[in-house]
């Protein structure tokens, strides 16, 4: 069993992941802190193209616009920025690294979130030491390139329902999704274009109806 504990408590209820194209006109930093009033209850800071030493300054950025919040900010990918900017956890795709020596490395305070892609990755998961998975793509998306195969509502199901661990949606998901979420058994849903790039990041995120998720 993982002795470890993350130091921050984490909802999946409502997951921002950021685009850095997309966020542009409101920029990264007003978006996510409109965000969160709007009832984001965690954050991940996803920039495929910015270099370590930008993206750790965002991250800094965010740590400190965030404290204070209750909600966590995660690192998409880089196991080094997350570290280096002190940020609440780390989430990996299935080919982002090693799920133990992520741990080893972030501690045992840190959260960890895994992609979860098909039935054949969730049977060969192991949950020691990681805290979620986010399943996904649920839709197609123009979000991510090259992403796995859409699931449908079925498909989310069918793995929300044999996950080890907490679970959040992700891909192609909006408001309208809310209900069909919380009945697939996910924990919550996750997010890029349903908020980032939105002309009112707060009112796109308080236009998810949570009481129901
Ligand atoms: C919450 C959440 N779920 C899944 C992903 C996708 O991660 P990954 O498969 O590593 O793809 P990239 O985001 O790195 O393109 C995610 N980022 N967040
Ligand atoms: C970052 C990401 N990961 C996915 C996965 O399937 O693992 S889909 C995705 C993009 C989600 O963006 P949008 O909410 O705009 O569809
Ligand atoms: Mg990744």
């Amino acid at each position: 069993m993982s002795n470890h504990r993350p130091a921050k408590a984490f909802d999946l209820s409502l997951y921002l992941v950021t685009d850095a194209a997309l966020c542009a006109t409101t920029g990264l930093i007003d978006t996510v802190l409109a965000a969160v009033r709007g009832g984001v209850t965690m954050v991940q800071l996803r920039d495929k193209t910015a270099s370590d030493a930008e993206l750790i300054a965002q991250a800094r950025q965010l740590m400190t616009a965030l404290h204070g919040t209750d909600v966590p900010l995660i690192i998409n990918d880089r196991l080094n920025v997350a570290i280096a900017a002190g940020a609440d956890g780390l989430h990996i795709g299935q080919g982002d690294g090693d799920i133990a020596e992520a741990r080893r490395q972030l501690g045992p305070d840190a959260i960890l979130g895994l992609s979860v892609e098909n039935s054949a990755q969730l049977a060969a998961l192991d949950p020691e030491g990681l805290d979620y998975i986010g399943i996904g793509p649920v839709f197609a998306t123009a979000s991510k390139q090259d992403h796995a195969p859409p699931l449908g509502m079925e498909g989310l199901t069918e793995l929300a329902a044999s996950s080890p661990l907490p679970s959040v949606a992700i891909g192609g998901l909006n408001t309208s999704h809310v209900e069909a979420i919380r009945q697939s058994g996910a924990n919550g849903l996750a997010v890029i274009s349903a908020i980032c790039g939105q002309p009112d990041p707060q009112a796109a995120a308080a236009a998810f109806d949570l009481s129901s998720a």
